[in-house]
């Protein structure tokens, strides 16, 4: 599989606004520099109006931003190219680390072993971060999960490592569902964890999480929220990011609107994760 390796040139504080962007048209695995981001996409989905699409996004933020260069790679030369950029790093309670990162794991952290190929979810990410240092505080022993947009799995893993008894997991990313399932392997979780490729139409009808989880994105998630609460038990939790500061307001009064609570606020730097409760 051939991809499309993009160099953009654009000031480091619209970086993760244009990141979140970029994510939604397909893009993944985002290396930030100073003033500049490298990305990739399949070469079949990006066509001329994406790029189209792109450059206006670009010439919207203040002193512009540009391409700087388009190249087509390979796949494995691709691979090799990302896997330099990963390694090991803790966050909360887990330490998260790919397979060809050797580090020792230290003695009070929970291994999260993630080899994320093209999805997002190496941990690196503000709102990846966020859910996981939020879910060892709302996570209990025994509980079901739905874990909406799953990426590497990451978030699914971590709960089960937790105690969690078992956890739906979907994405509508095809590359992400065979990298969750890579994972999953890996960290031997395979028992307690279902991965389906789809949005929450997917859920199977009748099932009621004690947590749902959901980091994806505003929009995305102010469409999926009914779905969400049909599948949250009374009293269960709902953690969601992937949320800028700015989209705050809107979440809060939506999930006010449906009678939830709100617990907690989360931020790291512009991006923010809610907890709130049925
Ligand atoms: C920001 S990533 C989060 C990945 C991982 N859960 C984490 O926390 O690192 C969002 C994921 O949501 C998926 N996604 C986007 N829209 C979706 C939808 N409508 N239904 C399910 N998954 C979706 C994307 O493919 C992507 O893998």
């Amino acid at each position: 599989m051939k991809y499309i390796k993009l160099v953009i040139s654009l000031a480091d504080e619209y970086q993760e606004t244009l990141i979140a962007e970029l994510f939604d048209m397909g893009f993944d695995g985002f290396e930030q520099l100073e003033d500049q981001i490298i990305t990739y996409t399949a070469k079949e989905n990006f066509s001329v109006g994406d790029r189209e699409r792109m450059d206006q996004l670009l010439a919207g933020f203040p002193g512009k931003g540009f391409i700087e260069s388009e190249e087509i790679v390979a796949d494995q030369n691709w691979n090799e190219q990302w896997e330099e950029t990963i390694s090991a790093q803790t966050i909360g309670r887990f330490y998260v680390k790919p397979t060809w990162d050797n580090s020792t794991v230290p003695p009070d952290k929970i291994l999260l072993e993630i080899d994320p190929k093209m999805s997002f979810g190496t941990g690196y990410h503000e709102t990846t971060r966020l859910m996981l240092r939020l879910l060892p505080d709302v996570l209990e022993k025994g509980d079901h999960v739905i874990d909406a947009g799953t990426g590497t799995g990451i978030l699914s893993i971590a709960a089960i490592k937790l105690g969690a008894e078992s956890a739906f997991a979907f994405d509508i990313d095809e590359w992400s569902i065979n990298n969750t399932l890579e994972n999953i392997i890996l960290n031997g979780v395979g028992k307690k964890m279902i991965v389906r490729e789809g949005s929450s139409e997917v859920i199977p009808e009748g099932d009621q999480a004690d947590v749902i989880l959901a980091n994806i994105q505003k929009n995305i998630i102010m469409d999926l929220l009914p779905d969400f609460i049909d599948s949250l038990k009374e009293d269960g939790d709902i953690l969601l990011s992937g949320l800028l500061e700015e989209d705050k307001e809107e979440v809060v009064k939506k999930l006010q609107s449906r009678k939830l609570e709100i617990v907690d606020t989360r931020q790291e730097n512009e991006w923010i994760a809610i907890h709130a409760r049925r």
